[in-house]
């Protein structure tokens, strides 16, 4: 691995919640190395922003430690906010601040002199393409123009290290594929590192190197998106039927002779079954003809390759649509538009 973006060994993170004690993260061991771009996952309340808030000093961890970019987040916490970038939930810009100068203030912030700080402002404001909006009000802005703008507001002190909590949501299709080529381009240019959280699994697909998933506060998993889908879920065949009586046939059909595809994990919903098998290009006609010897006719086969989704799945336990937070991730439009660019 190249020079560590970030280093974390057994960092802990205990909130006192009334008598209760919330263990939000539980010993995060992390390795980024510098460039690699990182998506974070997890469903809600798993310890993500609490994760990103120790590793950007906004929150002082119960244990363990960390180095950012060089530098320890417990003792050298300003050195640390010198050397990224972190663009939260919740955007930051004053509203009746306008838009140029609100980049200026921020870099100014972060020690800047004036000249410099104008200069970076009118080159991010290029950049992502909000020279048009530059004089108007914050408040004034769209939802993606917004979320630009908080871009820019992270990155005017130049970070070598870019971390974004949910950066898309919200969004519409076009700005979230807006915002994911200036993430790219980003990279490409300045060979930042992207350490970041979503919701949306098809970004974390297309676009992260490597996947890292956390639930209950610790990392339960860590590949490349590749990697996990192929460890985890491998492939399946889908099949439809007239109704749920015939699919549940089907079932039994094929739970009774577990060679042809009715192993473990073979299950139904509705008047469809699906199949876990090895290779489901080679499986798909072999399971149609062993059916149809029994008098079921199926109605549609698909061979499915894995996704994120089923992954995160098999990993949690639940899906990151089921609870309502990412209810566009299949959004038609959105993931033609972000593969037009991964592509
Ligand atoms: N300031 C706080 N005081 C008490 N509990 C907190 C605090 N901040 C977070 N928690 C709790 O810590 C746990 C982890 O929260 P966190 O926000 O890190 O999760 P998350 O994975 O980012 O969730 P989401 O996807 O909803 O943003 C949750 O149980 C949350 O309620």
């Amino acid at each position: 691995m190249k020079e560590k973006a970030i280093d974390a060994t057994g960092l802990t993170k205990t909130f006192a919640s009334g008598r209760e004690q919330v263990r939000a993260v539980q010993g995060l061991d992390l390795q980024v190395g510098a460039g690699e771009l990182v998506a974070f996952l997890g469903p809600n309340g798993a310890g993500k922003s609490t994760s990103l808030k120790l590793l950007t000093t906004l929150l002082e961890p119960s244990g363990g430690k960390a180095i950012v970019c060089g530098h320890d987040i417990r003792s050298e916490p300003a050195a640390v906010r010198s050397r990224i970038g972190y663009i939260g939930q919740l955007n930051s810009a004053g509203h009746n601040h306008r838009v140029r100068d609100e980049i200026i203030m921020q870099g100014r912030f972060h020690g800047l002199p004036g000249d410099t700080a104008a200069h970076r402002a009118d080159a991010l404001l290029a950049r992502l393409e909000l020279e048009r909006v530059a004089r108007q009000v914050v408040s004034s802005l769209s939802g993606g123009q917004r979320r630009r703008l908080d871009i820019a507001m992270g990155l005017v002190h130049g970070p070598s290290l870019l971390f974004l909590d949910e950066p898309s949501t919200g969004l519409d299709p076009q700005s979230r594929a807006g915002l994911w080529r200036y993430i790219l381009r980003l990279r490409e240019e300045y060979g930042t590192t992207v350490f970041m959280t979503t919701h949306y699994l098809d970004e974390a697909d297309a676009f992260a190197e490597r996947v890292l998933v956390m639930d209950h506060g610790r990392v339960i998993a860590d590949d490349t998106p590749a990697g996990l889908k192929e460890d985890l879920i491998g492939d399946r065949v889908e099949l439809g039927f007239d109704s749920a009586a015939e699919a549940e046939s089907a079932l039994s059909r094929l739970r009774a002779d577990a060679a042809g595809g009715g192993g473990a994990g073979t299950r139904r919903r509705g008047a469809g079954i699906e199949v876990p098998v090895a290779d489901a290009r080679l499986s798909l006609p072999e399971i149609v003809l062993a059916l149809a010897r029994d008098s079921l006719t199926v109605r549609t086969a698909e061979a499915r390759r894995a996704t994120l989704d089923d992954v995160f799945f098999r990993l949690t336990g639940r899906r990151l649509r089921e609870s309502g937070i990412a209810e566009d991730t299949e959004d038609a439009e959105g993931s033609e538009a972000l593969g037009a660019i991964a592509a």
